[in-house]
């Protein structure tokens, strides 16, 4: 894993020809708070309330149905809650559409990266920084001397992130002709991309082996070392999360039903009956 600097946002370098830097941004608290979501009769939350403290690498996690993924849709703007709301510091991110989402500094993975197979790593790594330019694609198109220097800069960062997540080998590399383990941290650099303070990444070891998934803990352990930004990792293997999560919220059929420390959740009494009723199943 290589080095990077931390989040870096744009500041209208695209829409004025002499502003030229990046400026950096700090990461603040996400809180849930009372959200609850129905699906006809199914209650898949029912009033869930956490807090990623900023800078921290949170977990939420729960047996198969337990509410991870609708937890996750409802905070990345997929999913409207019934009740409740979700703020990252003073901002209301309740209801805002994903697109929004990612001007306000909330970069995420998906389960299934939805990455252009016949594009570059490279390619598809810069389609997340659309996010961040201002200029548009007219801009773009008439080539104009500041669309051109800004998109060169946008080009630097994202090869920046592409080393720092030791993909320079591939970076001219269509992303079909990757494995899996590869295309995932494609996946992560085009989250990065966005310039995230808050990050994240939902089930990011499905379909991985043993040792993608060891090398997985090890990245995201780095993003949070390296960049200082939260993480909320939404995560079924509890092996992956219990070694890298400084906080874990346990959800079981759509309430929460611990929050703590790994240590902490690991010996609830709750806890364990959830996850041994769903293996006795
Ligand atoms: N789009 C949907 N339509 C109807 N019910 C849904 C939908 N999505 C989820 N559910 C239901 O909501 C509940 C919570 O599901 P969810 O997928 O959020 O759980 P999960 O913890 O992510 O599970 P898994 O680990 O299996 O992915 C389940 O009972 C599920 O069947």
């Amino acid at each position: 894993m290589g080095r990077m600097t931390p989040p870096e946002l744009p500041v209208p370098a695209e829409a004025s020809p002499r502003a030229g830097g990046f400026a950096t941004r700090t990461p603040e608290k996400l809180c849930v708070e009372g959200v609850s979501l129905r699906f006809g009769g199914i209650r898949a939350l029912d009033d869930v309330s956490f807090t990623v403290a900023p800078g921290s690498l949170h977990a939420l996690i729960g047996p198969n149905g337990a509410g991870k993924s609708s937890c996750f849709n409802v905070i990345s703007g997929l999913y409207r809650a019934n009740a409740g709301r979700v703020r990252l510091g003073e901002t209301d991110l309740t209801g805002l559409a994903p697109h929004k989402l990612a001007g306000l500094g909330v970069g995420r993975s998906f389960q299934n990266a939805a990455l252009s197979a016949g594009s570059t790593v490279l390619d598809n790594v810069m389609l997340g920084r659309h996010a961040l330019t201002r200029g548009g694609f007219l801009a773009a198109g008439l080539r104009l001397p500041w669309t051109v220097r800004a998109e060169r800069r946008h080009a630097e960062r994202a090869r920046e992130i592409c080393a720092f997540l030791g993909l320079d080998a591939v970076v001219d590399a269509p992303v079909g002709a990757l494995p899996y383990g590869v295309v995932k941290r494609v996946d992560l650099a085009r989250a990065l991309a966005v310039e995230p303070v808050l990050l994240l990444l939902d089930e990011p070891a499905a379909g991985m082996n043993a040792a993608e998934t060891a090398e997985l803990a090890g990245t995201i352990s780095g993003i949070r070392a390296e960049l200082g930004i939260s993480i909320l990792l939404v995560e079924h293997d509890m092996g992956l999360v219990m070694g890298i999560a400084d906080r874990v919220t346990v959800l079981d059929f759509g309430r929460r039903i611990a929050d703590g420390t790994p240590a902490q959740v690991q010996a609830d009494p709750d806890v364990i009956k959830a996850y041994l009723g769903t293996e006795a199943a």
